[in-house]
């Protein structure tokens, strides 16, 4: 720990905390709201306690940084994708209800707190009892919010394990939580798959999405367990008009035709869940479904493939994005325009026309994903790929066919990619005020016990 920056120094073991410590996103924030005359007024002790709670706030954080926490849908999903991911899925280590309550409340409290850029707990990462582990890890102290959202979602071992209900929540599992079917040329690895929750944390600044799971974790300890995680760096799609089309580790730009947040009626058609087909699933009513796909892409081999089988395999010019039929980068591409050889401009095995709407019975999803390297495989080839994440209405309409689709016709995933890790998860509608995560599934229906 470095030393106090008013003068207090560093503490001794065995030494009192300071009672009214306050934090350092606080006084920094302080120094910045208040001026030189606050932060010299509070190292003299002329400001009380509350006082300085009620200017604290965090460092940096402006309007421009912080993302709502709370509103009629999750943060996370439509919010404008921000640089950096940390996703993690956890496993519910305890059997009882009322423990996984007051976990999903504690999880909120902590969300809100970190999202808004403070710090969690009520004494922070350095004003608590100093015999105590701090209630914040601390390594956000002094960074903006970085426009963090938090976004959590439950997959199928929340509802259920080896064929027993957990939590009392006997029925409640949506219908469209389904277990993903094996893929042809799935090679998923258990310890990069499942879970039974999923926490999406995305911001601008890596150490704050990290912050954000690895509290969580810390929160959770003697409750869940992390089964898996997940680091992202550079978006691969945008999510609103405002943003520059970024690229994937292809090279290629990556979330031209994606759905945008401006799409208010598209989103409501292919992005939220509907109320389910009974009663028992209405909880999710406005809600969306998670699909996270690790997907590793052989780099080196795409690195020796021409420009031209590049541009192919996708369906779009690698400078511009542009459909290969022909435009710019957000012409539609057509599929029927055919070259002098007489075969179709978009190749029939190209990504973009599997991929699009017209070969998917009209479907669309809202893509959500981030590049990633986890090192090399100790043969020589870089780990890398595309963390696939998409928001759909119903994977079983939305995702299976698609991917099915592509495992079997795309050369680009038949020849330059390999799923590694994959999960599913029901991600339910926003969090109001006073309001927990998932508040509506925990809610006794008419009839219950
Ligand atoms: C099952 C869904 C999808 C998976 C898995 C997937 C993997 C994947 N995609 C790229 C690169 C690109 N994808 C592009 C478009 C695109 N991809 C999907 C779906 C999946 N991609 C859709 C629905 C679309 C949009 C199709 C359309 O309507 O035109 C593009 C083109 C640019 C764009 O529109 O985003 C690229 C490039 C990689 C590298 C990859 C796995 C590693
Ligand atoms: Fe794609």
């Amino acid at each position: 720990m470095s030393g106090c920056p008013f003068g207090g120094g560093e503490h001794d073991a065995g030494q009192e905390a300071p009672a009214s410590r306050l934090s350092r996103r606080g006084l920094l924030s302080l120094a910045g709201v208040g001026g030189a005359g606050a932060v010299a007024g509070i190292a003299a002790g002329l400001l009380s306690h509350d006082t300085l709670a009620a200017v604290a706030a965090p460092a940096t954080a402006g309007p421009n940084d912080v993302v709502p926490f709370h509103g009629a849908t999750q943060a996370g999903i439509t919010t404008a994708a921000q640089d950096r991911l940390h996703m993690a899925a956890f496993d519910v280590i305890t059997e009882d209800r009322a423990t996984l309550i007051q976990l999903l409340k504690d999880w909120t409290a902590a969300a809100e707190a970190m999202t808004q850029g403070r710090e969690t707990g009520t004494t922070g990462a350095v004003d608590g009892p100093y015999d105590a582990p701090p209630e914040d890890t601390g390594e956000a102290l002094g960074l903006s919010a970085g426009k963090l959202t938090v976004t959590f979602g439950f997959g199928a071992g929340l509802f259920e394990k080896d064929g027993k209900a957990r939590f009392g929540l006997e029925g409640r599992r949506p219908e469209a939580l389904i277990e993903l079917p094996h893929f042809p040329g799935d090679d998923l690895e258990p310890n990069r798959s499942g879970g039974d929750i999923i926490v999406q944390a995305c911001a601008d600044d890596p150490q704050v999405a990290v912050h954000a799971i690895r509290n969580l974790a810390r929160i959770g300890f003697g409750r869940v367990r992390v089964r898996w995680s997940q680091l992202g760096f550079g978006r691969t799609s945008s999510t609103s008009r405002q943003q520059q089309t970024p690229r994937n580790l292809f090279g290629f730009k990556d979330g031209t035709n994606n759905l945008k947040a401006e799409d208010t009626a598209l989103l409501q058609e292919h992005v939220r869940a509907g109320e389910g087909a009974r009663p028992e699933e209405a909880w999710m009513q406005g809600g969306s479904y998670l699909v996270a796909r690790r997907i590793r892409m052989h780099i080196e081999i795409w690195d020796r493939t021409s420009l031209r089988e590049q541009e192919q395999l996708i369906g779009r010019t690698k400078s511009e994005g542009a459909p290969l039929s022909g435009g710019k980068e957000f012409t539609a591409p057509d599929f029927s325009i055919k070259g002098k050889d007489g075969e179709p401009l978009m190749g029939m095995d190209s990504h973009v026309r599997l991929a699009h709407a017209d070969q998917n019975d009209g479907v669309r999803m809202l893509r959500r994903g981030y590049n990633y390297t986890d090192g090399s495989d100790g043969l020589g080839h870089l780990d890398a790929g595309l963390f696939f994440i998409a928001f759909v209405k119903d994977p079983r309409t939305h995702y299976v066919p698609m991917q099915l689709a592509m495992a079997k016709e795309d050369t680009l995933a038949l020849e330059y990619l390999k799923h590694t890790g994959s999960a599913l998860a029901a991600v339910p509608p926003g969090i109001q005020p006073g309001g927990f995560i998932g508040e509506g599934l925990f809610t006794m229906m008419a009839g219950q016990a």
